[in-house]
């Protein structure tokens, strides 16, 4: 079986510990996203009774009639807002769309669920509070690749962040479906770190560098963290995006919905994902061009089919 570190961290460590607890944290969390791109973190500030409400609202919202749904389903807005229904995303190399339904909410201007009273608030909450929890764990990466701690605040106070409730809807008779049909290809996420609520279902899985599939399973409440293309692009590659997938279940589970909300922080558009100097040298020469983050984000949204 191929090796792979996901360690388990307590944000806790970082932003109530002493100076020492602090480095820990910066320095496990460093090393785990140079390695394999992931971990998964204890005490991001979610209670359980807000974790349980959240699901409870996102499965009341897919449960809707497609009729309603679809009316909250917006053009020209690259699916960055408001429902995206079945069929619509694929991954970037994948022939078929996934087999998902999901709902985005940004900072503001969204739609709000008329038929739902405490979608918007709970959904808003969420974002608040893993937003929040983001900003914490940029701190300590900030400080793990020498940066100021401060370093991605300006730019991800007000960015393009988007929380994502995603439904895996299910599949009466998965003989119907094109044979390479799945929940979620393999990708790779954009944006700069990834906070993913842990799902109703098991599937989740990494690819490890001797290019074997690993599950990914978090410890009861805990959030998975990863690194996104925009957080490799500018560290030169030091900070992994590594490939993940969400598998089918065994066919008899296929009837059974899959739920889950990860939440992609972005920065503002305007930010530079040129590689940091201090991650550029003779063993590491520069890999990718600079870009801009709201450039690369609008040409990764029309690889994967939200944008025209
Ligand atoms: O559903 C999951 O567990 C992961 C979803 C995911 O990787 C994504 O939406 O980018
Ligand atoms: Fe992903």
């Amino acid at each position: 079986m191929s090796a792979i570190n996901i360690p388990r961290l307590d944000l806790h460590d970082y932003t109530q510990g002493s100076t020492e607890q602090r480095h820990r944290f910066s320095a496990a969390i460093g090393k785990a996203f140079h390695e394999t791109g992931f971990v998964t973190i204890a005490n991001h500030g979610m209670d359980s009774g807000l974790i349980e409400e959240l699901y409870q609202v996102v499965q009341a919202f897919f449960t809707l009639p497609e009729a309603v749904k679809s009316t909250y389903e917006i053009p020209g807005l690259a699916g960055q807002r408001g429902y995206t229904s079945k069929g619509k995303e694929k991954a970037k190399d994948a022939k078929v769309p996934d087999l998902k339904e999901f709902w985005q909410r940004g900072q503001d201007d969204n739609p709000v669920v008329d038929e739902l009273p405490r979608f918007d608030q709970v959904t808003g909450e969420v974002f608040r509070r893993l937003e929040t929890a983001g900003r914490e764990l940029l701190k300590a990466i900030a400080v793990y690749l020498g940066l100021a701690e401060d370093y991605f605040e300006s730019k991800v106070v007000q960015g393009n962040s988007i929380l994502r409730a995603i439904h895996y809807f299910p599949i009466e008779d998965p003989d119907s479906l094109p044979a390479d049909a799945v929940r979620a290809g393999a990708h790779e996420d954009i944006n700069l770190i990834t906070l993913l609520i842990g799902a109703s279902a098991d599937g989740l899985e990494v690819l490890t560098r001797d290019g074997t599939w690993y599950p990914v399973k978090a410890h009861g409440e805990d959030i998975v963290v990863n690194v996104g293309d925009m957080l490799q692009r500018l560290t030169n590659s030091k900070l992994k995006s590594t490939t993940h997938r969400v598998v089918n279940p065994p066919r008899e589970l296929m009837k059974k919905s899959r739920f889950s909300v990860p939440f992609f922080l972005h920065p503002k558009a305007d930010m530079s994902l040129a590689a940091l100097e201090s991650c550029i040298d003779a063993e590491h020469p520069k890999a990718y061009p600079d870009v801009a983050a709201g450039e690369y984000l609008d040409e990764r949204l029309r690889e994967i089919g939200l944008k025209m």
